[in-house]
């Protein structure tokens, strides 16, 4: 059935549209954008002071399946992803079995189809197992759907072997995402290495750790012709250097995570909140500033949650023990608006590169414009709404946020994947 979204404010930068109007889906696509549309029969949703925009895209989140089902599965992933606002995410292969040949690809794509809220686009492995050894099955992955290829969790430690997958790789036209650590400087490290992990007298995660193989792969980039992108930077000077490989024309692009720009390593004091044990580890203050700094001058293409759920009894040990990660679908939203938007670093429209548009483009994924003809994955927030992070009224398994009880300001209301809604009212469509 054909249905009307009336009143809201669009916003869709990629076709310069910034204003009140309506929007008519039929048969999964938008069918016509205007002021004062009628449409017979079809059924009329008013947006009135709400916010409509392309459908999110999330392209970090761990869904766990197959294998790590007690932290997430599929389908309480994709709920927290519609939850949160997203008709997309892009899930991550350090599962078990490791998404590293075309079936376990094929297993997360049927897995979603049958109960999935939002679409899912697979990550394949880029080494066998994540182990850095062997090329995974990559035309395999590919054939099957896998949109990208990441070790995230690990990284490829040897320079020569991501040298040969990313010269190989390259023939399928898909983005290498790199998880950024060279465990020879990172070892057991447990926080950023300085003053606090001093303080608290724990291990050091450098920053060097990151910058080296940030380094390294832009380097192999320049050498492969691969295009690469940096997963959850975290430093001034890691970013400083995608800066410099943009404008000398690499193909490099880089994504943050709100919790690298929201928070900083002064957050951990010896309450040792195991919440806020993530990898790459929080920073200080003057490189979330630069992280800040890099979202409004378009140096950071995407914001990415790298939701990585984890069971209470797993964050529950001492810190040292701890698993690294922090979930993030159902708050991401919200703390860009509150905490980007609302004080006027970036616009809406900004948001939605940042959020919608760079990310499929990254993915090489369909555009999703708000314009007749393209496929009705559609975002409806209120971005007025003042609400309080609680764990009870989150759809993800796992309740390992770094902002629960933070006051933020702005919602999604309505989600929609394909014309059908997954998201009605806050709530998630049954
Ligand atoms: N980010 C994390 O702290 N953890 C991720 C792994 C990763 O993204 O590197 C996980 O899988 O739990
Ligand atoms: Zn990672
Ligand atoms: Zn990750």
């Amino acid at each position: 059935m054909a249905m009307l979204l009336k009143n809201a404010r669009v916003i869709d930068p990629q076709v310069e549209l910034d204003c009140v109007c309506d929007v008519l889906v039929e048969d999964g696509k938008i069918a016509q954008v205007g002021e004062g549309i009628a449409a017979e029969g079809a059924e009329v949703k008013d947006l009135t002071g709400k916010v409509l925009v392309p459908g999110l895209v999330d392209m970090h989140v761990h869904l766990r399946e197959p294998g790590y089902e007690f932290k997430e599965d599929i389908a309480s992933g994709t709920r927290a992803a519609a939850h949160g606002g997203f008709t997309g995410v892009c899930s991550m292969p350090n599962t078990d079995p490791v998404a590293d040949d075309g079936a376990v690809i094929e297993y997360v794509k049927s897995r979603a189809a049958e109960v999935g809220k939002c679409r899912v686009y697979p990550s394949g492995a880029i080494t066998h197992g994540l182990k850095g050894e062997i090329i995974a099955e990559m035309g395999d992955m590919v054939a099957h759907g896998a949109v990208a290829f990441t070790d995230d969790g690990k990284g490829v430690q040897d320079a020569g072997m991501m040298r040969r997958a990313m010269d190989y790789g390259k023939m399928f036209g898909k983005v290498f995402m790199a998880h950024c650590q060279d465990n020879g400087l990172v070892a057991d490290g447990q926080v950023n290495e300085g003053v606090v992990s001093t303080r608290l007298g724990m291990l050091g995660w450098p920053a060097a750790g990151e910058e080296l193989e940030i380094a390294r792969d832009i380097q192999l980039c320049e050498l492969t012709g691969c295009p690469l992108h940096i997963q959850h930077i975290t430093t001034a000077k890691g970013l400083e250097m995608v800066r410099k490989a943009k404008e000398s024309g690499l193909p490099v692009t880089c994504e943050v995570t709100p919790h690298h720009l929201f928070l900083t390593e002064d957050a951990l004091t010896d309450a040792y909140e195991t919440n806020l044990k993530v990898n790459p580890p929080l920073r200080t203050a003057a490189d979330a500033a630069a992280l800040i700094e890099g979202v409004k001058d378009g140096t950071v293409d995407a914001i990415v949650t790298d939701h990585a759920p984890h069971a209470a009894w797993e964050k529950a040990r001492e810190f040292e023990l701890a698993p690294f990660g922090m979930t993030g679908l159902e708050t991401s939203l919200g703390l860009v608006l509150t905490n980007l938007v609302e004080p006027g670093i970036i616009d809406l429209s900004d948001m939605v590169d940042l959020m919608a548009v760079a990310p499929r483009d990254i993915l090489g994924l369909e555009p999703v414009k708000i314009a007749e003809g393209s496929v009705a994955d559609i975002t409806v927030f209120d971005p007025s709404v003042e609400w309080t992070v609680a764990v009870d009224d989150f759809c993800s398994k796992a309740h390992n946020s770094g902002f629960v009880g933070c006051a933020l300001k702005g919602r999604a209301t309505d989600v929609f994947v394909g014309g059908e809604a997954t998201l009605c009212d806050g709530a998630i469509v049954e």
